[in-house]
């Protein structure tokens, strides 16, 4: 019987103190038979997230809580980088720490990947059954104007580009982040549009994303410029 292979969460924390413990508990819940460790990757959140991944790490031990910490906020798609450094999984799932990605989701992921030994599973909000609670209006058109927009450029056949709740195969994953530039949220759709050029074998499964109750989110106006950016690079310049 071949091993049972070995999961890397990565868990990108700025300001996430009330969240990342729930967060935590869920995963260690949903994936009680999946071996697998948490990698916490923390930007010195000024609300003090770095203690409360210490005192998790106290309780369930350096070998499935690891701390891989950085000394100001640098992007989100630089800290799913930095973090998949250390990992040790086959696989890495990468999703937001503010319960807008539900945990139960995962062993869903799992079982996808298992199923046509896909190398990237993406949990999409656009496919039916899948969708968003709690968004304004402005919220929606920006995510929906950012997926639009990369359809109309690059026509990946993927529902969803811009979502942050995926799988991936871990060597994939360094083999593409090796060819990315961006370093905030726009480094989402740059991975799957490359992974589509790579004829790499991608799924998707819907996913209901319910926006955050505690602290903010930190997608602000830079973040959309730099989106706007990134795919237009990749339309004209490759
Ligand atoms: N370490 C680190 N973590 C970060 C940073 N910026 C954000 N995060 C973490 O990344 C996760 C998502 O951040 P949010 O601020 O909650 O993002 P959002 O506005 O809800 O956006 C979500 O939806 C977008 C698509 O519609 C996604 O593009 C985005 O990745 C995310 O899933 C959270 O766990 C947050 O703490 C950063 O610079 N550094
Ligand atoms: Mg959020």
């Amino acid at each position: 019987m071949s091993k049972s292979p070995f999961y890397s969460i990565l868990l990108p924390t700025y300001n996430e103190r009330d969240n990342l413990p729930v967060v935590v508990a869920m995963i260690e819940q949903y994936l009680r038979d999946i071996p697998h460790e948490i990698i916490i990757i923390d930007d010195n959140s000024p609300d003090g997230t770095q203690e409360v991944a210490t005192a998790l790490q106290h309780q369930l031990g350096p070998e499935r809580i690891i701390l891989k910490p950085r000394s100001g906020k640098l992007g989100l798609g630089s800290a799913y980088i930095h973090g998949s450094q250390y990992a040790r999984g086959d696989f890495l799932i990468i999703m937001d720490v503010d319960l807008s990605h539900h945990p139960r989701y995962i062993p869903t992921f799992i079982e996808r990947q298992r199923e046509g030994d896909y190398d990237i599973v993406i949990g999409s909000r656009y496919l039916p059954g899948g969708g968003v609670a709690g968004w304004n209006l402005k919220r929606k058109i920006i995510s929906c104007g950012a997926n639009y927009v990369t359809q109309l450029l690059l026509r990946p056949p993927i529902s969803d580009v811009t979502g942050s709740f995926r799988l991936y195969r871990k060597s994939h994953f360094d083999r593409l982040v090796s060819q990315c530039t961006s370093k905030g949220y726009v480094f989402q759709m740059e991975m799957i549009v490359r992974a589509v050029n790579a004829n790499l074998r991608i799924a998707e499964v819907p996913i209901i994303f319910v926006d955050r109750i505690y602290g903010e989110s930190k997608l602000g106006g830079q973040e959309i410029a730099l989106f706007a950016k990134g795919v237009l690079q990749l339309t004209f310049l490759e």
